[in-house]
């Protein structure tokens, strides 16, 4: 069970950062400082993912942030507090000053981490990442071993990435699993999260199939809302069970499923009976998420393509605190739609990428949720 200490079972950092006061649920406007940001280091990548929302291929864009550009780029980042550093990509191996840029990072004071496909991660990169002080490396895992490597498009990818997990084991790094859900995999879940546990990941985040990138020409493995809360049912009775943490993501409606439970069971939500989940919300993006792209646009995730500004132009502090785009995803008061009535809204607040995507407005309803609000 990893309900009932208030925090991480494994009383690291990130989880303790996360239990410091920074309640986001129920929460509503003004400006907080980011908790956890993603930064897309590059856009190349020696995988070919079908739902990859950088479409990233083997080349690097010309324009990406250079090394001093990244540096500087985390200077401001740390005039805003101390959030989670989350190295994406693309893979972010590819790139190869990472580990310079890790370490940077990891002096100015930040939980460095690192996301990876893990196919690179030979014990001589593992010691590296070690070395940087990076201290959380998630690997994505999509199915077992056929599923994964027909998803990734790389015939042997799978086998590739556990001769990665074990180099990281042997060198002491902590990892967590990292899974998309969608129709392709769906029903291997059970079998990717005993497997997960078996390995001994610290953590199994769940990602939900967002439409953006390659995965917008996926829209026939979309999960239909209906799908959605079988899933997030099965997540949420996981959730009760399992010892390793897990976590959905870009499934905000997860928390208004936990709600509902707690509300049939009779029981109160605290960090004593839900953990972490007591203390967190849907969705994140531009509330205590935000995501850096490879050329180092600000948006509110990995997913919904809309400016909050350009760090080239504007140091990261003045784009976080006054954004246009930023400041409306906080105001919930504003959502609209279905998500704007529901008594939910300040604990889910629907995928905004996915409302983008179907309605070309951010603060619309989120498509993939059956749920109707009261009297709506
Ligand atoms: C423990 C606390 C954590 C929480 C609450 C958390 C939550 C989140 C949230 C809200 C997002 C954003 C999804 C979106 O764009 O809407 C996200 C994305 C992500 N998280 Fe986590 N996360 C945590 C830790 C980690 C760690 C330790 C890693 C890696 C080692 C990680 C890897 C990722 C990656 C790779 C993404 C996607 C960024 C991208 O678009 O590439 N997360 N997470
Ligand atoms: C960082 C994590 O994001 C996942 N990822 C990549 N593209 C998408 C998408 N379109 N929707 C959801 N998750 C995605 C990767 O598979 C990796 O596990
Ligand atoms: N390439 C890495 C992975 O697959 C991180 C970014 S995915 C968009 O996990
Ligand atoms: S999802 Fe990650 S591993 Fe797959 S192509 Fe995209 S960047 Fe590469």
């Amino acid at each position: 069970m990893n309900h009932g200490n208030g925090g991480c079972p494994h009383g690291h950092g990130a989880e303790t950062q996360m239990s410091q006061s920074r309640d986001e649920s129920g929460s509503e406007g003004g400006v907080r400082p980011p908790r956890i940001l993603a930064w897309e280091t590059t856009g190349a990548c020696n995988l070919k993912c079908k739902h990859c929302r950088g479409s990233s291929t083997e080349d690097a864009d010309q324009d990406e942030l250079t090394t001093a550009e990244a540096k500087k780029l985390l200077d401001e980042i740390r005039e805003t507090g101390t959030p989670i550093i989350i190295l994406s990509g693309g893979e972010p191996l590819m790139r190869d000053d990472i580990f310079e840029i890790a370490r940077y990072g990891t002096d100015l004071g930040f939980r460095m981490t690192l996301a990876t496909n893990g196919v690179l991660v030979t014990e001589e990169i593992a010691k590296k990442m070690k070395d940087a002080g990076i201290q959380r490396v998630s690997i994505s895992l999509d199915g077992r071993e056929k599923t994964h490597d027909a998803f990734r498009m790389i015939p042997g990818c799978f086998a590739d990435s556990m001769k990665g997990i074990e180099n990281l084991k042997k060198a002491g790094v902590e990892f967590q699993i990292n899974t998309t859900i969608s129709r392709f995999n769906v029903h291997e879940m059970e079998d990717v999260h005993n497997f997960t546990k078996e390995i001994g990941a610290a953590a199994h985040h769940f990602f939900f199939l967002v439409p953006t990138g390659r995965g917008a020409e996926l829209s026939e493995f979309e999960i239909t809302p209906e799908e959605y809360e079988v899933a997030l049912e099965w997540l949420y009775d996981l959730s009760r069970k399992t010892d390793l943490q897990i976590r959905p993501t870009c499934a905000p409606h997860y928390f208004r499923i936990m709600r509902q439970h707690a509300k049939k069971e009779g029981i109160e939500i605290t960090p004593k009976t839900h953990g972490l989940d007591a203390m967190t919300k849907g969705c994140l993006g531009g509330i205590s998420f935000g995501f850096i792209s490879r050329v180092g646009e600000v948006n509110p995730c990995g997913y919904l393509p809309v400016s909050a500004g350009n760090v080239r132009e504007q140091s990261f502090k003045e784009i976080w605190e006054n954004a246009k785009v930023f400041n409306d995803l906080r105001n919930y008061a504003e959502y609209k739609g279905k998500c704007g009535a529901c008594e939910y809204k300040s604990v889910c607040g629907g995928c905004r990428a996915r409302a983008y995507t179907e309605h070309g407005d951010y603060m619309e309803e989120e498509p993939l949720c059956s749920y109707y609000p009261e009297g709506y």
